[in-house]
This record gives C-alpha cells, structure tokens and sequence, in this order.
C-alpha cells in the first residue's frame, strides 16, 4: 500500500542555462507542491504503514530548506528545475523515510511537475 503526505513552498529561481533574454533566465517565484509517497504494508498492530506526525517532523525540515529562498542557492539545486528539486529531495529523504517510494514536485499553476521513483537499479556486475 502506498501512503503519501504533502507540503507547499514558495521560493525563486532562475535557469542558469536558459537563453539570455528568455524570462526564465531572470530571477522569478513559483508556488511548489512537493509530495512524498510511501510504499509499505499497514502494521498487524498499528494500522500504519509510517506514521505521518514522523513523516512531518522530516518534511518541515526539507520544506525549510526550501521555502522563501533562492533555489539557486541552495546546495545541490544550482540548476533548479523541478526534475532536480525531485531528486534533491529523494537524496534528503531516502535515509531517513523507510519505504520511500515516490516524489513529485509539482507547480500547481501551470500544471506542470516531476515524478521521482529514484535512481534506476544499477546493472547486474555479471553484464
Ligand atoms: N522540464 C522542465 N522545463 C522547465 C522547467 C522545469 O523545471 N522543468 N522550468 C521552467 C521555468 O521554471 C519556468 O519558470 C516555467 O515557466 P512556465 O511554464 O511558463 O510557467 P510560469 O512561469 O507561467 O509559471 P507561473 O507559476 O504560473 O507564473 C521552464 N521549463
Ligand atoms: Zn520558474
């Protein structure tokens, strides 16, 4: 079973390598959705897969990181696309979240987002 939980952030940015002129070269914001998506099996006891007030506790730190900032700025998010905030947080997360299974970076606005399952197997040592 797969649970997931949600938090918001707004922050800017700009795309270092866009063209010169382009708007998306000049420093702009956006409204983000970040969610994180939990794969595991309820507890016989619990009913839970991962208990969402720990999963909170992981997130608000990540969404500190992130919110009212310069995404640039931030380490590992030099080329700030919704492609890289995913993987940025898998990274933060996938020690501390047992069954991460999923991010999505989403901007609402203009229906636009990225879907991370993490880094793809690396091939068999025998090929
Ligand atoms: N594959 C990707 N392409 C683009 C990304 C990205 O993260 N991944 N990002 C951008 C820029 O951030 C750009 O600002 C997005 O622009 P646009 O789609 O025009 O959206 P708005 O600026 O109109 O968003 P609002 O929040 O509605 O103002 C470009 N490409
Ligand atoms: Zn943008």
């Amino acid at each position: 079973m797969r649970i997931y939980k949600e938090f918001q952030f707004e922050a800017a940015h700009f795309l270092p390598t866009a063209p010169a002129g382009s708007p998306n070269a000049r420093v702009h914001g956006h409204s983000f959705r970040a969610r994180v998506t939990i794969d595991g099996v309820p507890g016989a006891d619990t009913g839970y897969v991962f208990h969402f007030d720990e999963l909170a506790q992981t997130m608000a730190e990540a969404q500190d990181a992130l919110d009212h900032r310069l995404l640039n700025e931030v380490e590992g998010l030099e080329a700030p696309t919704l492609e890289r905030i995913a993987i940025w947080l898998w990274n933060r997360l996938q020690n501390r979240v047992p069954g991460l299974a999923e991010i999505e970076i989403a901007r609402d606005s203009c229906g636009e987002g990225a879907v991370y399952n993490g880094p793809a197997p690396s091939r068999l040592a025998a090929e």
